[in-house]
Formats: C-alpha cells, structure tokens, sequence
C-alpha cells in the first residue's frame, strides 16, 4: 500500500512538469493509508490546545526558502499549535511551483529541543500519542518528500525529535559547537516521528543502533564521519552579523540548487523514487521523470550552448 501511494505520487507528478501536480497529489493527504489519517482532524484540535511559538515560512525569489522553528523561551520545542503549523508551512511548500531549495533552522541560535514537555506530559495517555505521532510522522514524511533539495541547518542542539526532524531533510549542515542527540531512550521513548527508519538509511543500522541505544551526542567531528552531517558552518564572529550562517548555508545549497527549477526539482524526484520504491518501479517512474525534462527549455538551451564539461 505504502509502494502504490510512492508511485502513485511520483507518476502522477511525472505526467504533469509543473511542481503543482505533484502538490496537490501530496496534499490530498496522507503518505500511508487512509487508516493512519481517518483522525487528523480531531489530533489537530487537540494539538491548538497547547500554543506557543511558530513555525515560520519565508519563500524567496531565489527559489530557497527558509524554515524556521521559533519558540526561544523552550528552546524552539514544539508546542502542539507549531506541529500544526509545521504541517500547515509543508502544504504551502507542497503548492509552490518554482521552489529549488529549502533551510530548516531554528531560531535565536539552537536548532530544536523535540517535543514540548508540558505538551507531551499533558496528552500522555497512549492514543492521544499515537495520533500525534502519525500526525508528526505524516507532516515529516511529506517534508522530506518535497520536490525540492533541504537542508537542516543546525546550530546549538537538535534534540529528540529536533534531531529527528534534522533527518527529515535531503542533508544536515553542523555550526561548529552544535550537537545532534536521540535522548529519546533517556525519556524512556523510542522515536516515533520517522527518525528511527530515516536515521538507519542515513547512517546505517550499525552506526544508528549507536546513536539511539545510547542516546549518543554527535558533534560534528563524529557527524561527518558517520554520515549525519553533510558539511561543517563556522559560526561567524558577532561583528560578522546574524544572518551570515544562514548565508553560509544558502551558498553551501546553491551547489545543489542552481538551474532551472523544473530540473532541481526532478533531481530531487529522481533520487525520492530511487530510494523509496522497488528498482522494476523506480525505473519506470525515472523514465517517465526523464520525459519531464527531456527537450524543455533548460535542455535546449544546454544543446544550443555547446557546453563543455572539462
Ligand atoms: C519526540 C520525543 C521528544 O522530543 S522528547 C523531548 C526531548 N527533549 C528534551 O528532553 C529536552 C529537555 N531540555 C533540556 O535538556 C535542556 O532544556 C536543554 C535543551 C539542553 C537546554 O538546557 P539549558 O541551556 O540549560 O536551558 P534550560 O534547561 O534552562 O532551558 C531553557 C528553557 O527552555 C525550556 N525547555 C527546553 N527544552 C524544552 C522542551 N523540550 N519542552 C519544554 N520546555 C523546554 C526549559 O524548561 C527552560 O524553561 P524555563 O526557563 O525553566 O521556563
């Protein structure tokens, strides 16, 4: 079932070259089954009960938007009304068609500290954290399902579920001095949000049965040599200004975002299929990704320009 909705997605995406097919097909709802999504609306409401923060979206003509986790006086953790506002910021992500590229970051200097504790102790019986689980692991599978290459941007600590929402996006960059930590097993948890599956496809079930078994601190020194981060950001100096790390970031993204919309966003499609379903169907879907891009205007303009590759 999990297979037919991946493909259905990414077929239905590759008939159409516009990004807003394949939005609407993610919009229509849920990435598993009816059955993980028939009580989103009740968990939604329960959620706007415990408010506090924002998540913030800003698109930009570049193409690259920015993400941003803002609830400093908790160390940007989610309140239940910011997971509904993650979910609402992926549908407006979801419906825009000239996007290449996206930053996740935290506001005022940390990344995120996972869940909000009062939130969490509040709606702790089992089936209200069930709901919010899928809730949570829908939104984030839709996340990192974007036809668009992301990036978390982690600075201070990425916590519980700050760090597995780092694993919702293509690739993690690591400010010097930030730490990414499953501290789930302290709070007698596993994750729940995806992290675990995403974690073990990043750094694989060795190094991520490490990670979780013993709620590891990963600096960026060991980020790197496992895996989970892509690249190391120097923290600028205080006269260097705020925004300059998130520059740092956008200039370490453009490698990956320059070009025409309409081909980053079937690189991105290319590899989601690659990696999601069965090769005899990731094949398939490839080919018909191809015939997106194959004679459109970035093409032609490449053939007419004689371009060589030295
Ligand atoms: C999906 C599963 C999950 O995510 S379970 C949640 C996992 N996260 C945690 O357990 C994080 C718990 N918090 C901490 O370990 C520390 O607060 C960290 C983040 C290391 C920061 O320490 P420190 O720099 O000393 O600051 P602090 O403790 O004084 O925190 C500042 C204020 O922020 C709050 N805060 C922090 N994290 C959360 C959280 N997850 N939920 C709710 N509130 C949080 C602290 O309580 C503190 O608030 P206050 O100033 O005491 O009112």
């Amino acid at each position: 079932m999990v297979l037919c909705a991946v493909r259905r997605h990414l077929l239905k995406s590759s008939s159409s070259s516009s990004c807003g097919a394949w939005a609407r097909l993610l919009q229509r709802g849920c990435v598993y089954s009816s059955v993980h999504c028939s009580d989103q609306g009740e968990i939604r409401e329960k959620l706007q009960a415990f408010p506090g923060g924002s998540v913030d979206l800003l698109k930009q003509e570049s193409g690259i938007a920015v993400l941003t986790i803002n609830y400093p006086s908790r160390m940007n953790a989610f309140s239940g009304s910011m997971m509904v506002d993650l979910e609402e910021r992926v549908s407006q992500l979801e419906s825009w068609i000239d996007c290449k590229g996206l930053i996740v970051q935290g506001a005022s200097g940390t990344f995120c500290s996972g869940s909000d504790l009062n939130a969490v102790r509040a709606i702790s019986n089992p089936q209200d954290g069930m709901k919010m689980c899928m809730f949570m692991q829908n939104a984030l599978t839709r996340l990192l399902r974007l036809p668009l290459i992301s990036v978390a941007l982690v600075e201070g600590r990425a916590l519980g579920g700050g760090a597995e929402l780092t694993t919702a996006c293509d690739f993690r960059l690591m400010a010097s001095g930030s730490v990414i930590q499953f501290v789930h097993k302290h709070m007698g948890l596993v994750p729940g949000w995806g992290g675990a599956a995403r974690l073990v496809r990043i750094v694989g079930s060795q190094n991520a049965l490490k990670l979780l078994g013993g709620a590891v601190k990963v600096d960026p020194e060991l980020g790197l040599q496992i895996g989970l981060a892509d690249g190391v950001l120097e923290v600028p100096q205080a006269e260097e200004g705020a925004g300059t790390l998130l520059q740092r970031a956008e200039n370490w993204l453009s490698h990956y975002t320059n070009g025409a919309a309409p081909v980053v966003q079937a690189v991105k499609k290319v590899v989601l299929s690659g990696r999601e379903l069965p090769l005899s169907e990731a094949l398939r879907t490839e080919k018909d990704i191809f015939g997106t891009v194959w004679g459109g205007p970035a093409n032609l303009q490449a053939l007419a320009s004689k371009s060589k590759h030295r």
